[in-house]
């Protein structure tokens, strides 16, 4: 469905270059739904509007939906779908309306956008709204009218730009399910997330992204299973969390070992020490052990599978909440 080699995108700015995107390769199979996770400013969005021809590439080639996005582009726009971050709903328009006219831009007959815009309301579940004004939707409702928008002229393969950003936790889930139903009818589907429940969810494959490149790549179950062991979680003071760490690598045999502060949930001052292990729970008693005789007692204890922050963490050495901060 999508055929990506060394894509890249540079920005030209007053203070220099921004090398958005570096260089990368990706393959997307027809009927697949792909995750591109990363935090803010990892390049997801760029490499979105470059294979759906809205940003030309500054290296690199791509083929999608069989046209190549360089020399065929009109071609390209006419099977794909994209779903802007913030939607490209017009506030004072009627919904049908909008439908109707992003139908016809892609060449539909009158009659054949009035069809396809009355099944989206029905299958996307906004069917009874379509008189109303785009600006008197709610999040949800508006989410699911702005993918119809994307997929009235029946595309193939559609990208959403963080569908779900900004909705309440029924939202999402209820978008998830429309998203799995598009995957099912044969819809490719291609989406950006921060959220790495979203991805863990929802995809059946993850491109993980930092700083322009893609850093991992697998199904939510591979990326996990590369961190092999279970992870430990400590709370510890700020003060003592270096030292936390050296004595649990003396006491254990760690896989890898991170800190992150904890801003959140009023835990200022405090770290969080994350050390994978092959077995958590024989570890916890000599770690506490260790940990007491140095007069360092952990806030609060956790140890769990990894979670796919966990492949984040150990990938970049960073949060991909503390990316969503930057
Ligand atoms: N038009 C532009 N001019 C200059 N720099 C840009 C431009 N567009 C994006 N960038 C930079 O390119 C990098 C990648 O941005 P991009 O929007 O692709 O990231 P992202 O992963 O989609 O982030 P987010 O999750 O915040 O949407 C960032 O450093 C950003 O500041």
């Amino acid at each position: 469905m999508i055929r990506v080699r060394g894509l890249a995108r540079t920005f030209k700015t007053k203070t220099g270059d921004v090398q958005a995107v570096t260089g990368i390769d990706f393959d997307v199979r027809y009927g697949e739904i792909i995750g591109l996770l990363g935090p803010n400013g990892a390049g997801k969005t760029t490499t979105l509007r470059m294979i759906s021809t809205l940003l030309a590439p500054t290296a690199g080639e791509a083929t999608v939906v069989g046209a190549d996005l360089r020399t065929r582009s009109r071609t390209v726009r006419s099977r794909i779908g994209y779903v802007p971050q913030g939607g490209s709903t017009n506030e004072h328009e009627l919904v049908e309306d909008e439908l109707i006219l992003q139908a016809r831009l892609f060449g539909l007959s009158k009659a054949e956008a009035r069809r396809n815009a009355g099944e989206l309301a029905k299958a996307l579940e906004f069917d009874g709204l379509e008189r109303r004004k785009c600006s008197q939707l709610s999040g949800g409702q508006r989410r699911r009218v702005d993918i119809g928008l994307g997929l009235v002229h029946r595309p193939t393969l559609i990208y959403l730009d963080e569908p779900t950003t900004g909705l309440d936790p029924q939202s999402r889930a209820n978008l998830w399910d429309h998203i799995r139903r598009l995957r099912d009818e044969g819809t490719t589907i291609v989406l950006t997330t921060h959220y790495l429940e979203e991805a863990d969810a929802l995809c059946d494959r993850i491109l993980v992204m930092d700083h322009g490149a893609i850093v991992a790549e697998g199904t939510p179950d591979e990326l996990k299973r590369r961190i092999s062991g279970d992870v430990i979680s400590l709370e510890i003071d700020s003060g003592s969390a270096d030292l936390a760490m050296e004595i649990a690598a003396d006491v254990l045999e760690l896989r890898s070992r991170l800190r992150t502060e904890g801003h959140e949930n009023g835990h200022a001052g405090k770290s969080l020490v994350h050390l994978t292990v092959e077995h958590g729970d024989a570890a916890v008693v000599p770690l506490l052990a260790a940990l007491g005789d140095k007069g360092i007692t952990p806030g609060a204890l956790t140890v769990k599978r990894p979670s796919l922050d966990d492949v984040f963490l150990t990938l970049t050495g960073r949060s991909l909440r503390e990316g969503d901060r930057s």
